[in-house]
């Protein structure tokens, strides 16, 4: 695992046709930190992950990832951006959390074998080492991807809504990882709904509403009234209307 400086996120807009999806949004993640993105749906919140990890450019401003690689950075999507149809066992999904250090051109070694072994026991999927993905239930399917994270041993961890239609025991075992991690010191983002599960289990908090409306420690984040603001911001947004200042000068 390799050491890090903050994440910054500077005065950062993100839009798609030009319709901003993210906007103007300044935050700072400590290294070893552990934060839920939260806000009501359409808020902005997988864009704003996509864009700390790279898959999306920024409209204005700026992410830096504190000197990291991109293989230093782990990112699990939303299940529903996953194609389960592709004929791929078990260990060669889990094998990929290797191939993003080792490349694709590298050959898995016994103890690679043994890595992936581990990881998933692990994720209490012992022996599924040759079952086909297509054939594993969801909560299966979100235990092989956090089987991958494991092996992936990645200094920053961001996952999009990971517990999103996971049963309640799958989502305590993997919360333990994710609590894992964060002993570790690796620097943990998750997109989350469930905000009983955000004051119990993370630390920091990122209210988001396309704008920043908090970020810091949950108590402090998750009031009644940031929670009603978001709310109420969300609501008044105008979808098509809404083309960004700085984009359109720049246009
Ligand atoms: N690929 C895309 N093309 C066009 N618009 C998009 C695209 N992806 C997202 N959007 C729009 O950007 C806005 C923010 O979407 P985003 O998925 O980031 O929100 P979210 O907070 O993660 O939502 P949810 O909680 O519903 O998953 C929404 O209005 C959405 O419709």
């Amino acid at each position: 695992m390799s050491r890090h400086d903050a994440i910054l996120v500077e005065d950062l807009t993100v839009a798609y046709d030009r319709h901003p999806a993210v906007h103007h949004v300044s935050c700072r993640l400590a290294p070893g930190s552990m934060t839920a993105v939260v806000g009501p749906n359409g808020a902005g919140k997988s864009t704003l992950i996509k864009a700390i990890v790279g898959l999306l450019k920024p409209a204005e401003g700026r992410v830096s990832t504190g000197g990291l690689r991109r293989a230093d950075i782990a990112y699990l999507p939303q299940q529903a951006e996953i194609d389960r149809s592709f004929p791929i066992t078990v260990a060669d999904t889990v094998a990929l959390g290797h191939w993003c250090r080792a490349g694709i051109l590298g050959r898995l070694t016994g103890a690679m074998r043994r890595g992936i072994a581990e990881a998933l026991s692990a994720v209490g999927l012992e022996g599924f080492e040759r079952r086909p993905i297509g054939s594993l239930s969801v909560g299966q399917f979100q235990r092989v991807l956090f089987a991958r994270l494991l092996l992936q041993d990645a200094s920053v961890i961001l996952l999009d809504e990971p517990f999103n239609a996971i049963d309640a025991r799958t989502t305590a075992d993997l919360l333990d990882l994710v609590a894992r991690w964060h002993g570790e010191k690796r620097t943990v983002v998750a997109v989350l709904h469930d905000m009983e599960q955000v004051r119990h289990h993370f630390p920091d908090t990122l209210l988001l509403a396309r704008e920043l409306i908090a970020c810091g420690p949950t108590p402090e984040c998750l009031t009644a009234e940031h929670l009603l603001t978001a709310r109420r911001m969300s609501e008044g947004w105008n979808e098509d209307a809404a083309v960004c200042e700085p984009v359109r000068r720049r246009a």
